[in-house]
């Protein structure tokens, strides 16, 4: 039986910017034109083989409309890694970088 490693990682970004699309597309391989915008947060898990383990990434997938609002609260979510997605550099990625920042100060956040 193959070991499985759980790699936590949370999408950040402004709305609009297809957070939720990449993460349907890498979960289902699926693109939805009419996606609904995320409330608060979701969760979703996908595993995939990689050499002699299986990689278990458990995402969360941000509502970019509370960014600023709702990143405090992930700081209770350790994660292995953040991805930042961002089409509107004046506008979201500075709060979403600060954000991050803060993130990274606190216990548990690599
Ligand atoms: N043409 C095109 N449209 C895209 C692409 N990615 C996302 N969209 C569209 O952009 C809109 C917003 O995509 P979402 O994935 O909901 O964006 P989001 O960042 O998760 O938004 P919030 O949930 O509000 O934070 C949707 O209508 C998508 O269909 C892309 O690569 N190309």
């Amino acid at each position: 039986m193959m070991a499985i490693r759980e790699l936590k990682v949370c999408l950040l970004g402004d709305t609009g910017v297809g957070k939720s699309s990449i993460v349907c597309r890498f979960v289902q391989d699926h693109f939805d034109h009419n996606i609904s915008p995320t409330i608060g947060a979701s969760f979703m898990t996908k595993t995939v083989p990689c050499g002699n383990e299986l990689h278990k990434f458990l995402i969360w997938d941000t509502a970019g409309q509370e960014r600023c609002l709702g990143l405090p609260a992930l700081s209770t979510l350790p994660s292995f890694g953040f991805v930042l997605l961002n089409t509107r550099p004046s506008v979201g990625l500075a709060c979403a970088y600060s954000g991050v920042g803060a993130l990274s100060a606190s216990p548990g956040v690599p």
